[in-house]
């Protein structure tokens, strides 16, 4: 039998590999669990929604300020395979940071098929450049500014680190001071053969310049290459794959998985101050 990807011989091989609800009892678990927090988070933290960072109505953001002044900032791109999910699903992600005096903002997207990966992550990088040079006036540092996302988000954050920051937005070279990367999809090749291909429309030159572990460039940012340890292998050869080409050009990136988290459950660590995550930001956000 012809492989379809790698040794993948069927579509049905592939979605187990990717499509992290079939493992799941409750497959409406996890987004009651998000729906819950976020509700809790634009409850209980001072917030800012829906503030424009471009031209299009689905390019805004969420900001929850920290308490207190010049506070150093995460930016949360969240997952849903480009085609699902809002920045209000994930504004439980401020919960764990706010109180460790870090800024959250949560970015807003357009999705698949409407707009394409392509345009999906040219608005990613507005609103990184937006919070770059807005977020002071939101009591941000933008000199101490975190990119991270989880799963499509994963990748979406890692192609902010691929940014051309100084040739194409005027900014400086390499303006993020962290990323992690979370459940991340840096190859994306063998998503043309799953469940996603009819709403994500992956063609060849898509999944050759926006595969993050193909396109890395050289790039001082200290990164986390990170993903449960209860995920398929796929996941964990995702992250492997992305660290690998990072580690090849010198770039400081970090390969270690949460133990006993799945696709989900691993979003959790941000809600949470204590957790390594949210510890690992704050250390890397440090003045
Ligand atoms: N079965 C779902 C679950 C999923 O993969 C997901 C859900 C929320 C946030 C991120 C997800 N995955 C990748 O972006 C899906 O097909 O999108």
């Amino acid at each position: 039998m012809p492989k379809l990807y790698r040794d993948f011989d069927t579509q049905a091989q592939i979605d187990a590999q990717y499509n992290p609800s079939i493992a799941l009892a409750d497959a409406s678990a996890p987004g009651k669990h998000f729906v819950a927090q976020a509700t809790k988070a634009r409850a209980t933290l001072k917030n800012h929604l829906d503030i424009p960072f471009g031209p299009t109505v689905h390019e805004t953001l969420d900001i929850f300020p920290a308490d207190t002044p010049n506070a150093p900032v995460f930016v949360f791109i969240h997952g849903g395979y480009w085609r699902a999910m809002s920045s209000k699903d994930f504004s439980g992600v401020a919960l764990g940071l706010q109180p460790l005096g870090i800024t959250t903002v949560v970015v807003n997207y357009a999705l698949c098929p409407v707009v394409t990966i392509a345009e999906i992550t040219r608005q990613c990088r507005a609103a990184v450049a937006w919070t770059l040079r807005n977020i002071a006036q939101y009591g941000g540092d933008p000199a101490r500014v975190a990119v991270g996302g989880h799963s499509a988000g994963g990748h979406l954050s890692a192609m902010c680190l691929e940014t051309a920051w100084d040739t194409d937005y005027g900014l400086p070279r390499d303006p993020l001071k962290a990323a992690v990367l979370i459940s991340g999809l840096h190859d994306l090749q063998p998503l043309r053969y799953s469940y996603l291909q009819p709403m994500i429309q992956l063609d060849e030159h898509t999944v050759r310049h926006y595969s993050p572990a193909a396109n890395v460039r050289t790039c001082p940012t200290p990164t986390w290459v990170t993903w449960g340890g209860a995920e398929s292998s796929e996941f964990a050869r995702q992250s492997a794959l992305y660290h690998a080409a990072a580690q090849a050009l010198g770039n400081p990136t970090e390969l270690r998985a949460v133990p006993g988290a799945d696709h989900f459950t691993i979003v959790h660590e941000l809600e949470r101050s204590d957790s390594p995550m949210a510890q690992w930001l704050h250390q890397h956000l440090q003045a």
